[in-house]
């Protein structure tokens, strides 16, 4: 589903991103993890097209998208989370989910004067959409809550709702499980399992190890911008490298 080869990204000469590669299998759950500042989140930026390598490939679903704007790379399937702007924390939960689908007739003022009825038709299947989706993150008790009334926990449930409105085959969560109390800690992992068996395809950032240990499939573990190791999380939990990476000393 997804595949980095020898992606390399630097900042002003700093080599935020230095030759990584690794794959992603589809209908897999993938920790990506490392110490601060290994390069996970510039990772996902490479990816979702809000940054450009300088050097290496991205290909999502066999297709090369290392030149892509990010636009293209959604179209294609992908989605990632986003901590909710504070405009958008003005807004219902319900309307934050309606605002996600691109290209919605409405968006021109000729069209709701003109095809009113194509607007309306177009507007009511994407809030049936909203409510599935507030159905299945179990949300919909508060669909008409303004997003920034909502608990830190459900703000990210929300972040998810927002991408999983495109219907994605491949998801970037940047860490679901920050700031998130057990109880919806244990619903966001339900939901991401869930999200496996429905077919898709799931890649995290995350510190919570608990988290990681209990829902990933494969793990990889960055470091220093570049791709340590990666295995089952018993089999990362286990590897020394691993341990002297996050310790920052070499150990026995
Ligand atoms: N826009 C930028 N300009 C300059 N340096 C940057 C930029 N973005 C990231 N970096 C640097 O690149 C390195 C990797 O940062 P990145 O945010 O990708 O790490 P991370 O693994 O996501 O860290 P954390 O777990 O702490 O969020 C860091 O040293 C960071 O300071």
């Amino acid at each position: 589903m997804l595949k980095v080869d020898k992606v390399v990204k630097e900042f002003n000469g700093f080599r935020a991103v230095d030759e990584c590669s690794f794959e992603v299998k589809k209908n897999t759950i993938t920790g990506l993890i490392g110490p601060n500042g290994a390069g996970k989140t510039t990772m996902f930026n490479l990816i979702a097209g809000s940054l450009k390598a300088d050097q290496g490939e991205v290909y999502f679903s066999d297709q090369k998208v290392n030149s892509f704007a990010a636009y293209k790379i959604a179209r294609l399937g992908l989605a990632r989370t986003f901590q909710i702007p504070k405009t958008l924390k003005k807004m219902t939960v319900l309307e934050n989910l309606m605002l996600v689908p691109g290209g919605q007739s409405g968006e021109n003022i000729w069209n709701s004067w003109f095809k009113s009825s194509k607007v309306k038709a177009e507007e009511k299947e994407n809030e049936s959409r909203a409510y599935r989706v507030l159905k299945f993150l179990e949300l919909t008790h508060v669909a008409d809550v303004l997003a920034a009334n909502l608990s830190g926990g459900q703000k990210k449930l929300l972040e998810l709702g927002r991408a999983l409105m495109a219907d994605p085959e491949l998801i970037l969560l940047d860490e679901p499980g920050a700031g998130v109390n057990p109880t919806l800690l244990n619903k966001i992992a339900k939901n991401i399992l869930k999200l496996k068996e429905k077919g898709k395809t799931i890649l995290l950032i995350e510190h919570n190890m608990d988290l990681i240990m209990n829902i990933c499939d494969r793990v990889i573990v960055m470091n220093d911008g570049k791709h340590l190791v990666d295995g089952t999380p018993a089999e990362v939990k286990s590897n020394p490298r691993v341990l002297e990476a996050y310790l920052g000393e070499k150990t026995a």
